[in-house]
């Protein structure tokens, strides 16, 4: 900080009322003079304190407009990839892998490191950066207040969605039916098929119809990212289940946590057991009939631990299939909703000839055809659109060296 500066002293000067006019005159005009130079210092002094005022004001605008962003409501997760001259950064937001130029105030320009997570408003200013535990939490959870997914946009599975609505959203919606007749509902509800045949859908289906937060975590990367923090975000889970229930917990690939358990002891397989172990017991310790469901999905059913599938856990099995063909004209019919198909488009031939499409297969089949119609400058997307777009995507399929087929499920 500048110190202030010292005010100069009066001048002063005795002059003498016997001295002879000129030389009176003489010291006159020389006490004149310094007061013209103090008068010239003090009004030096006067533009630096109203340079330094106006400093300052800046500063305390800047942080009022801080302290307002801070208090605006949702922030998005972004990580810093590098760090430029001139107070500002480059983030990439995470989900849509957008890169921004962005500025970072000053107050946090010299803890800004390439690498950290940082939590960015909606312009992509910097407002914290994230301690790996938020940051564990905010990464390993994904949270919607209320999805959109509806029942009416899951085509093929009905049965599945009548099982579901039994075990899961009767005991939300109505938990006095469950009282009266003196039975639990379900504890958890397993989810198992092939990929892309709709489990998840299903899961947000219930939360929207129960107006239900709809929290997820994923196995997988319980045990491939947060190593050694496995349990402690199992716990978070159904703390944040707690806080914002009516909840629907939803653990996807629950297969990763809950695998048979092996011979190996590597700490890696101690730490996964560990994992699933405060997992049965948050379930264990868990009011049937709250406010709270939970749900799991795997395609490895094989590969499940049993002893997460023994009453008062996931007690409720429901098999979600690959999609039979007049389950595929329902998905086509639903994917193509909002699309400007033609009347030469044939549902039911298409969906013949697709045998083996999961609903996310048609799904991008549907978005390839789109695809074809701009291709050819055209707004209406026609039955070729559709059978050029086949032909594409086995073409892609058999180019692939994975093959799409490696799941297992009983
Ligand atoms: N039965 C279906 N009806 C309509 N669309 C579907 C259906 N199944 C899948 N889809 C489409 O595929 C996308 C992926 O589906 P979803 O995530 O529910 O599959 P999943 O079974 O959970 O897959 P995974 O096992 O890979 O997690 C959905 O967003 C939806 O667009």
């Amino acid at each position: 900080m500048s110190r202030s500066p010292s005010i100069p002293d009066r001048p002063h000067r005795d002059i003498d009322s016997d001295l002879p006019d000129d030389e009176r005159l003489e010291a006159l005009r020389g006490h004149y003079e310094d007061l013209v130079d103090v008068n010239e210092q003090l009004s030096e002094q006067l533009d630096d304190a109203e340079d330094r005022r106006e400093r300052l004001q800046g500063k305390v605008d800047r942080i009022e407009r801080e302290n307002e962003m801070l208090k605006s409501s949702s922030l998005y997760i972004a990580t810093v990839e590098d760090v430029l001259d001139d107070e500002q950064v480059i983030v990439k937001q995470h989900g849509n892998n957008q890169e921004v130029l962005t500025d970072v105030s000053s107050r946090m320009v010299d803890r800004v490191e390439a690498g950290d997570r940082v939590a960015v408003n909606d312009s992509f200013a910097i407002q914290t950066i994230l301690n790996a535990e938020t940051d564990a939490r905010a990464q390993s959870m994904e949270i919607t207040e209320k999805p959109d997914v509806t029942y009416a946009d899951i085509g093929g599975i009905d049965e599945q969605v009548r099982e579901v609505r039994e075990a899961v959203e009767q005991p939300l919606s109505e938990p006095e039916l469950f009282d009266e007749v003196g039975i639990d509902p379900p504890s958890g509800v397993l989810l198992y098929g092939p990929p892309g045949t709709g489990k998840t859908m299903l899961a947000k289906a219930v939360a929207h119809e129960t107006d239900a937060t709809f929290i997820k975590m994923a196995g997988s990367e319980l045990v491939r990212k947060f190593i050694g923090e496995g349990s402690r975000l199992v716990r978070d889970l159904f703390e944040m289940a707690r806080e914002r229930e009516p909840a629907i917990i939803f653990i996807d690939e629950i297969d990763a946590i809950a695998t048979r358990r092996t011979e190996s002891k590597t700490s890696g397989d101690a730490e996964v057991q560990r994992t699933m172990m405060q997992l049965l017991s948050e379930m264990d310790g868990f009011e049937a009939r709250g406010e709270i469901r939970i749900i799991a999905a795997t395609n490895r059913f094989d590969m499940l631990d049993r002893a997460i599938l023994r009453p008062g856990r996931f007690d409720r099995l429901i098999e979600v299939p690959e999609p039979d063909e007049s389950g595929r004209e329902q998905i086509l019919e639903i994917h193509t909703r909002d699309m400007n198909v033609a009347d030469d488009v044939d549902f039911a031939e298409l969906a013949a000839d697709t045998d083996g499409y999961s609903g996310a297969d048609i799904e991008s089949l549907a978005t390839e055809a789109g695809m074809f119609a701009i291709r050819n400058d055209r707004d209406e997307v026609t039955h070729q659109d559709f059978v050029d777009a086949l032909e594409k995507i086995e073409e892609d399929d058999s180019s692939d060296v994975v093959s799409s087929a490696g799941y297992f499920y009983q």
